[in-house]
């Protein structure tokens, strides 16, 4: 398809290399992300997230975002201040974190309080964990809503009869559950040699996690590496520069630039489970499922099945056969891969130099919403650290489990693994495969 042809006249054609709104059902070009009219084009989302993993909403009805607000309330935080806002123990997707060999610090905004599994000694409320500017919070809980609200609208279409399925979402995930909101800074300032010449070394022990010396950055550019992430539906915006880019479910990265009056919205973790239960029900025997995509389906749709493969989702714990059932059901939706690579100096982008800010909106369910219910034998469990089998995943880091895990970890008596989003997300850290289903397939 012509790029051209489709972005003449169209409202949008001030933003270059994305398709017309209406060309939308005709179009199948891997190479750009569709534009989706708010409210009209809502309907469209399955498809788009399907055929490219995203799709823009454009004017979405959501307040300015406060970007700018967080570069010059937020990040501009002395250290000892941003050290005030860390979780007391040690989470990375509450209060504030940073990656400075990454060159990367982040925020996260989670109004509701905390989970027990998190704060077993009930510490501290999340709601502590804000910086002390009300405006700028005021601000961002504006945002949050707003988006929040968005991405039910969002979900509700996944709910409605389509050629994919009915009632993909579970009933219960109409409430807040475990969103949060995510500030990112990217920039070469926060690389360990930088911030130990800026800073006095009380503090940048402090900001770099105990640790008395600068170790060299692990990239010359501030990057995010690739991943998935454990949610629904992600919505992102973000400053220039341009630095984000996914992957279309055949692997195919394609650029995803902030555009005016529109957010970017990405497949979590979340709806890969879900449409893969909603179409495959996991109580049939394994035998009943066909490991050949090419016959199946649910993939009808899909440019080259060959090259269609699931995520490697192994079971945690499982014995390594067992990650046979999830590659004998393809999920309708693949979660998207991501990652940010910040230009820097001596790239061409003009704006090189810049800081880039940018804020997502993770939509999750509530922790003990259940993803999917695994058949399984008795042996095929094992605990999640790999103590009791030699045959557990790969390189699984030794780490504590939460007692969350450990009660979800399986029904003896039913025969049945259940995985709730609690225990996914707990889970995901310690096996590498399920950080991205990419890494693995010589994408990245
Ligand atoms: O900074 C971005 O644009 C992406 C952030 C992201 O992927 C994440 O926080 O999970
Ligand atoms: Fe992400």
């Amino acid at each position: 398809m012509s790029n051209s042809s489709s972005i003449s006249d169209s409202p949008h054609s001030s933003v270059p290399g994305s398709p017309r709104v209406e060309d939308f059902d005709e179009y199948n070009d891997p190479e750009l992300i569709p534009m989706l009219m708010y409210p009209g084009d809502l309907s469209k989302l399955p498809s788009a997230l399907r055929t490219h993993g995203g799709a823009y909403i454009v004017s979405p009805p959501l307040p300015p975002p406060p970007i700018a607000e967080a570069s010059s309330s937020l990040f501009a935080l002395s250290p000892d201040a941003k050290s005030a806002l860390r979780h007391p123990g040690g989470v990375s997707v509450r209060g504030y974190n940073c990656a400075l060999k990454l060159g990367r610090e982040w925020w996260d905004y989670s109004p509701q309080q905390m989970d027990p599994a998190e704060d077993p000694d009930g510490l501290k409320p999340s709601t502590e964990l804000i910086p002390p500017d009300a405006e700028f919070v005021e601000a961002t809980e504006r945002y949050f809503r707003a988006a929040l609200k968005l991405l039910h609208e969002c979900i509700s279409v996944f709910r409605t009869p389509s050629e994919y399925g009915t009632d993909m979402i579970p009933g219960q995930v109409t409430e807040q559950g475990d969103s949060t909101l995510r500030y990112l800074r990217y920039s070469t300032s926060l690389f360990p040699e930088q911030t130990a010449r800026t800073s006095d070394p009380s503090s940048e022990r402090v900001l770099d996690k105990g640790k008395g010396r600068a170790d060299p950055p692990s990239s010359s550019h501030p990057v995010m590496k690739p991943h998935t992430d454990h949610g629904i539906l992600t919505l992102m915006t973000a400053t220039s520069p341009s630095a984000l880019y996914i992957y279309t479910p055949e692997g195919i990265p394609l650029p995803a630039p902030p555009l005016p009056n529109a957010v970017l919205i990405i497949a979590g973790d979340c709806l890969a489970h879900w449409t893969r239960e909603a179409l495959a029900p996991a109580q049939q025997p394994l035998a009943d499922h066909s490991p050949d995509f090419s016959s199946s389906k649910l993939t009808d749709n899909v440019a080259s099945p060959t090259t269609y493969a699931p995520p490697p989702y192994p079971p945690p714990g499982t014995r390594a056969n067992a990650s046979a059932w999830d590659s004998s059901r393809p999920p309708m939706l693949l979660p998207t891969p991501h990652e940010v690579v910040m230009p820097v100096r001596g790239d061409t982008d003009a704006q090189a130099e810049e800081d880039r800010i940018s804020l997502a909106v993770f939509l999750r369910p509530a922790k003990d919403v259940v993803l999917y219910r695994k058949p399984c034998s008795k042996s095929d469990i094992v605990a999640p650290s790999g103590q009791s089998s030699g045959d557990t995943v790969p390189n699984a880091p030794s780490q504590k489990v939460s007692s969350e895990t450990n009660r979800t970890l399986k029904d003896p008596e039913a025969n049945t693994d259940v995985m709730t989003f609690g225990r996914w997300a707990a889970e995901k850290g310690l096996y590498p495969p399920r950080r991205c289903w990419l890494v693995g397939r010589g994408t990245t």
